[in-house]
């Protein structure tokens, strides 16, 4: 069984370079970000936000997500919010929850079960969030934090949801990034790789590239291990 966590900030490349990864070895994925933008989605749906109130709504939950890489989906209480996630709404609020220690141990806890069904499962998972090389599987086969220069990720960023990286997408997406990688080193370490985890900087690579070097990190673990 191979565990593979991948770390870093926004808009570096995390969750597609790790689907296709998953794909490539025939491994399941997980998404741990969408786990909290989906408890985000439900609490802003309840008007949520006190800290204690928002560790019992994620006890109470009936949550689902599809850990195939080529058919990623999310439900909460049997309705499906694998699109809804991606709001502007949830992406600027996801850390109503994300910001809630009791509310991380509950969703890690979440994810620690997933990586060991999955991975007896498929033979193996990729991982990836903001605190998995370091806390949620530090005992991971192949550990890697992922960094591209903040100008770089913000243009992938624009590229995706404006279709290209002009002057005036950058700019709209220049606040969320940043902002978002802000709040969220307050609870997390991403910008920096922990003792023994790999650093990859995708500021001057390709996808494809991306994908080629992590592939290249698992055979490098694999004859290791042989
Ligand atoms: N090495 C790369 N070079 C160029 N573009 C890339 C590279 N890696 C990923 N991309 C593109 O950058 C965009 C952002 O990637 P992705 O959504 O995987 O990032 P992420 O790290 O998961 O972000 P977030 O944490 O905000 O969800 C996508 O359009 C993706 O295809
Ligand atoms: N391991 C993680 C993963 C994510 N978060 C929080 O979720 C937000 C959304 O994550 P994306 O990867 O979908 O961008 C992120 O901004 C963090 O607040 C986390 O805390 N830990």
């Amino acid at each position: 069984m191979t565990v593979i966590a991948i770390d870093g900030p926004s808009g570096v490349g995390k969750s597609s370079v790790s689907r296709e990864v998953a794909r490539r070895n025939g491994f399941g994925y997980l998404d741990t970000g969408a786990m909290y933008r989906a408890m985000a989605w439900l609490c802003l749906q309840r008007g949520v936000s006190d800290p204690g109130d928002v560790v019992e709504q994620i006890r109470g939950v009936d949550f689902e997500i599809s850990t195939d890489p080529e058919h990623v989906s999310v439900e909460v209480d049997g309705i499906d919010v694998t699109t809804d996630i991606r709001s502007e709404d949830v992406s600027t609020n996801v850390q109503i929850v994300s910001s809630v220690p009791d509310a991380r141990e509950e969703l890690i806890g979440m994810q620690r079960d997933i990586i060991s069904r999955v991975s007896a499962d498929k033979g193996g998972i990729v991982v990836e969030g903001r605190d998995i090389t370091t806390v949620v599987a530090p005992d991971a086969d192949v550990r890697i934090l992922m960094t591209a220069r903040e100008d770089v990720r913000i243009a992938r960023r624009a590229g995706e949801i404006h279709g290209e990286a002009t002057e005036e997408s950058v700019e709209a997406t220049r606040a969320q990034v940043a902002d978002r990688d802000r709040k969220d080193s307050a609870t997390t370490s991403f910008l920096t790789a922990a003792e023994g985890v790999h650093t990859l900087d995708t500021t001057h690579i390709d996808f494809d590239e991306s994908v080629e070097a992590v592939m290249g990190l698992i055979d490098q673990a694999d004859g290791g291990n042989k």
